[in-house]
């Protein structure tokens, strides 16, 4: 890294080795302060160096010598202390910081734990409870509340280094026994099991089967229960299992995928780096259903003047009461003072015209948006930029009724838009690299990873929920019950299987598209066949019976009436499963929750390579990205293309081609990408950008 310093980086750590033994030997040194350079602390190690062996001095010795010195060391903090950065702050006797520094202990989301003698050092100052929130969520704290929890002694609006100097000179010959924060008891509640126990069985819950988070409560166990030098012991046990961890490596690789997908792009040659974003500082939104008023929220937390435009008079109505009310909850949610933005609401669409882009958030319906778009042309100025935020339509038939196709893109939020990471932006053929350049740059503003994506029907993250969706469906022809698939996804790490979700995002949603696209409504015989390929009507069947999910109580599961959010099994749909059996002949045979997850993540992932090979994704990180960040795929797992490489491309190709050859589950043909990499021997998941290129050069794919 060339913008932190990190301690894990072989030259820094012997730098400050070398320099606290000179202060040592030096009599006129009376005190130290340890700073970094370029008003940035320290950022911790440096994660690249994970993959390699380390060499020069280990942190943990340097960081106890410091604490040992019988002169006072304070840590100057200015930009962040994060990781081994804040480890080597607490081994220094005082903490000094900049009132913009932010601190923290974010092993936890790299898969690791605070292995420099984090675990034991937090707890040891802030006490037990506070540490076990810090080092479990990870979460990065501004100076104010360090200040508040105790990591910090003193912040400053002024100079760091200036303050930490003076201060240290002003203690120097004072005892620093108390300082030494490895030589302290850690302060815990008296009921500290069942605090202990109460963490362990939330973090187990909130990060379903990742190891780290577990982890971490051990080591805090460790500190509350044990001395420091066995604590360091049990720290050092757990940190070696982890770092050798499939997780480990998957989270450090979603690490930097959310930063690869930064630097897009796209076919043309167009990249973040060749093309100029504009800034923009008035907006609107077309349509204020679920989608449009989150939207309104995002844009207006960053400051940007939103016209909020809706023509149903009742629904614009409601708009205008809750959205405030939502803006003001996300505003306190994220720690900000009030709402910067300013919100309009209209029920002209005359009054978008001075806006410098607009995104449509209006029913997925492709003649409606059309019309919108038609009328957009018309009311806004020309060089306005124009979005639709649609899950699947095509953006270019968009872009084609208006005059300046270049300026349209798809801005394809997840519900709630507010709340939600992620966000496609769609490039059409036409559209030009200011355009994409812009709303990445919108989407970063409001704190989504944009990852861009090319146009096809249901871009990347909806084009590969379809053949999992179906082969869930399948599933349940062939012998499943709707929670035998979701316990198999849940165990995998996903927040919720494939049925319960359809049932909170509601079973008409899909029914809808497959009107649109002829595969069922009036007139479509109700055959296992449609379009000259393997069917389940058992969804459609579900919405014909008003079976909609958890809108209407009742969909694959039953809830307390319409609106209810508990699932709980249902006998009617064990009743109806078998009937559909008994009349389309088919047997129901035992499924495993192995063959679970092949059929659904296999089917996914040869997607995921299929759209590689289409160009319709860059990379593997751009699909991974789209996975973790908005559709549940658990982040320890890295993404489906990250676990690809972890499964096998070789197992993979070989179980796909073993349920492709199944009579009755056709679908799973393996993707040329995926036969061409096992042919090439299985490269790893970072060079399979290169090999994509490479064979697109020479015309195999
Ligand atoms: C017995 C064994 C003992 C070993 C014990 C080791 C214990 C220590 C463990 C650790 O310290 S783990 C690392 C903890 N630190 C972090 O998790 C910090 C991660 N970084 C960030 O959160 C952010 O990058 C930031 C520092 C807050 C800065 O954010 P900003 O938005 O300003 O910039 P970015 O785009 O995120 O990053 C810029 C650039 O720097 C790269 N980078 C950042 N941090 C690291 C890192 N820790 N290691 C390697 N590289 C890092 C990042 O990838 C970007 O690179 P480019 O994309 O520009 O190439």
């Amino acid at each position: 890294c060339t913008r932190y310093v990190l301690v894990k980086n072989t030259s820094v750590r012997q730098g400050i080795v070398d320099a606290v033994q000179r202060a040592l030997k030096d009599p006129k040194v009376t005190s130290v302060v340890i700073c970094g350079q370029n008003g940035k602390f320290c950022g911790g190690a440096d994660i690249r160096e994970f993959a390699g062996p380390m060499s020069g001095p280990p942190l943990v010795p340097m960081i106890h010598a410091i604490e040992a010195v019988d002169k006072p060391v304070a840590a100057a903090i200015e930009g962040v202390a994060l990781g081994g950065g804040l480890e080597l702050a607490l081994g220094c006797h005082y903490r000094i910081a900049h009132s913009k520094a932010v601190l923290g202990l974010p092993e936890v989301t790299l898969g690791l734990l605070p292995g420099a003698g984090g675990s034991q050092r937090l707890p040891r100052l802030i006490g037990l409870t506070a540490a076990l929130d810090l080092i479990t969520t990870g979460r990065h704290v501004s100076a104010a509340e360090a200040l508040k929890l105790g990591i910090l002694d003193q912040v400053t609006d002024n100079n760091a280094v200036d303050l930490a100097v003076e201060f240290v000179r002003s203690v120097a010959g004072q005892p620093l026994d108390s300082r030494r924060l490895s030589t302290l008891p850690c302060p815990c509640p008296p009921d500290v099991d069942s605090l202990l126990d109460k963490v362990m069985s939330k973090v187990r819950q909130r990060s379903r089967g990742a190891l780290a988070p577990v982890a971490c409560v051990q080591a805090l166990r460790a500190a509350a229960s044990l001395p420091y030098a066995q604590g360091m012991e049990k720290e050092r046990e757990l940190m070696a299992t982890l770092f050798n961890s499939g997780q480990a490596r998957a989270l450090q690789y979603a690490f930097f995928s959310q930063r690869v997908v930064g630097k897009w792009s796209l076919p043309s040659g167009a990249s973040w780096d060749n093309s100029t974003a504009r800034t923009i500082s008035k907006a609107a939104v077309i349509g204020l259903g679920t989608m449009g008023r989150g939207i309104v929220v995002a844009l207006a937390l960053t400051g940007i003047s939103v016209v909020a435009v809706e023509t149903q008079e009742k629904q614009l109505a409601e708009a205008s009461r809750v959205v405030p009310a939502m803006l003001q909850r996300e505003a306190g949610r994220r720690r900000l003072a009030t709402p910067p933005g300013v919100i309009s609401f209209s029920s002209n669409l005359q009054d978008v015209s001075e806006v410098e882009l607009v995104i449509e958030a209006v029913f997925e319906d492709m003649s409606l948006k059309l019309q919108v778009f038609k009328h957009l042309a018309s009311v806004c100025r020309p060089g306005t930029l124009l979005c639709s935020n649609t899950s699947g339509l095509d953006i270019d038939q968009l872009a084609a009724v208006t005059q300046s196709p270049g300026l349209v893109v798809g801005m394809h939020f997840f519900a709630p838009a507010h709340v939600m990471k992620l966000l496609e932006v769609v490039y059409g053929p036409r559209s030009s690299p200011e355009a994409v350049a812009t709303a990445m740059q919108l989407g970063k503003r409001m704190g989504k990873v944009g990852v861009a994506v090319g146009n096809c029907p249901g871009f990347v993250g909806n084009r590969m929920l379809k053949p999992y969706l179906e082969q869930a469906n399948f599933l349940l022809e062939e012998g499943a019950t709707p929670q035998q698939v979701d316990e198999a996804l849940e165990e995998f790490g996903f927040p919720m299987g494939v049925f319960r979700m359809s049932d909170l995002s509601g079973l008409d949603v899909g029914w809808r598209i497959r009107k649109e696209a002829g595969l069922t409504g009036p007139g479509v015989e109700s055959t296992r066949t449609r379009q000259g390929r393997r069917y389940s009507p058992l969804p459609d069947q579900m919405c014909e019976a008003g079976r909609l999910g958890q809108k209407t109580g009742k969909g694959w599961y039953q809830y307390d009436g319409p609106g209810g959010r508990v699932a709980r099994s249902d006998p009617w749909v064990d009743i109806f499963l078998e009937t559909y059996r008994a009349e389309h002949g088919l047997v129901a045979r035992s499924i495993t929750p192995e063959e679970i997850l092949e059929r659904c993540l296999y089917a996914l992932i040869n997607e995921g390579f299929n759209i590689l090979q289409d160009a319709v994704a860059a990379g593997p990180e751009d699909i991974d990205a789209i996975y973790v960040f908005g559709y549940g795929w658990p982040r320890h797992r890295g993404g489906p293309m990250f676990h690809a490489g972890q499964v096998g491309l070789g197992r993979i190709l070989e179980r796909l081609n073993h349920h492709h050859s199944h009579p009755d589950v056709p679908h799973l043909k393996p993707s040329t990408l995926l036969r061409r990499l096992v042919a090439a021997g299985s490269p790893p998941v970072q060079k399979w950008r290169e090999f994509i290129n490479k064979e697109r050069v020479h015309s195999q794919l």
